[in-house]
């Protein structure tokens, strides 16, 4: 194991203690050291590299899917939204994603002061998705806040480091929800409900903001950067770094990667929606890939049902041919329950089915 480092660390503290100590390769030893600069080094496909022990919490799967992680780029019938003309200014957006990047190279212990293994903790950062149950290890770091209703006569426990975090997260917070809130009143008049008719079921709804951080990975074909998972709730408005992808979607049984345009948002529906909806809309199956070169940030606004709402079919897309096909959950329940598993594409929807 890398010295000193262990899983809840993560990613980044796991590259940051020296890749190339952590690989016996079995390459032409020549051809097995790293560049004198300590780059990654790219691999050739015939090297036949080992990951030492702190890699293999990450290098996983190995033997599955790698070649459908480089597929070519496709939008149509993805089921997702990449918008442009979204109203969040092209300077908000591209500050936010420097901010990201800016927490992230914080060192270690700054970062790890918000470490909660709470799920209704206000700020938490740590690593992977639930690194303490995982056999295997998402490549990526994490901050979440949530900003729940019951807390909205508190102030929202900001990390204060960097210095302009709160004010740039807090603007693009505000004007993604607005955003949000427009595009639910969009898809409810889409299924022919009132324009807030949506708005209505959420209660007064949650909100999340998750920064995810993938640092290069030296071989990223036996890792994953996210597992592959639905958005649990309403509606997603993901940020990604300009110019390097990461994102994919399933479709059809195959992974399709989401180009990533500069200042493009993409709008994901969520597992409650697809509940409410009766399956009318669907949630996205989705997940990230993490590349050899170059550390990538996105940025998700999550704006989801209320806590303590319960989330059933709406009475008008129930009828006798078309019976409801989810038991009703408290959206509360449904966190905690994806809380209690690991990520797998939408399992835990499929677990709600009738
Ligand atoms: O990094 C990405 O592109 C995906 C992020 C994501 O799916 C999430 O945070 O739920
Ligand atoms: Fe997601």
């Amino acid at each position: 194991m890398a010295a000193g480092w262990n899983k809840l660390d993560g990613a980044k503290a796991l590259v940051d203690s020296g890749i190339d100590r952590q690989f016996l390769c079995q390459a032409p030893r020549s051809e097995a050291l790293s560049s004198r600069s300590g780059a990654p080094r790219r691999r050739n496909p015939g090297d036949r590299c080992l990951p030492a022990a702190g890699f293999q919490a990450y290098f996983i799967r190995s033997q599955q899917g790698g070649r459908n992680r480089r597929a070519a780029g496709c939008e149509r019938e993805m089921g997702l939204l990449p918008v442009i003309n979204h109203g969040i200014g092209s300077d908000l957006t591209r500050r936010m994603l420097a901010v990201a990047h800016e927490f992230f190279q914080l060192p270690l212990a700054e970062k790890m002061v918000s470490y909660s293994t709470d799920i209704d903790a206000a700020v938490r950062y740590g690593t992977s998705f639930n690194p303490l149950k995982e056999v295997f290890l998402d490549w990526q770091d994490n901050l979440l806040h949530r900003f729940l209703p019951e807390r909205q006569d508190q102030p929202h426990p900001w990390p204060t480091k960097p210095s302009s975090y709160e004010l740039i997260a807090g603007e693009f917070v505000d004007q993604a929800k607005f955003l949000a809130r427009h595009l639910l009143r969009a898809l409810s008049e889409g299924l022919g409900l009132g324009p807030d008719y949506l708005e209505g079921e959420f209660g007064e709804h949650n909100v999340a903001l998750r920064l995810n951080y993938y640092p290069p990975c030296p071989s990223p074909e036996l890792a994953i950067g996210l597992s592959s998972h639905s958005d649990v709730g309403g509606l997603t408005i993901l940020l990604q770094d300009s110019d390097i992808v990461g994102l994919q979607v399933k479709v059809q049984e195959k992974w399709k990667t989401v180009r990533s345009v500069p200042g493009a948002l993409v709008i994901n529906i969520g597992d409650q929606l697809q509940i409410y909806s009766n399956g009318k809309l669907k949630s996205v199956e989705h997940r990230a890939i993490v590349n050899a070169d170059k550390a990538r940030v996105s940025v998700g606004l999550f704006y989801d049902p209320a806590s303590d709402v319960r989330v059933s079919p709406i009475p008008k897309f129930v009828d006798t041919e078309h019976p409801a096909a989810y038991n009703p959950c408290v959206f509360r329940d449904y966190l905690k329950n994806l809380y209690s598993k690991n990520l797998v594409g939408k399992e835990l929807l499929e677990s709600q089915r009738k």
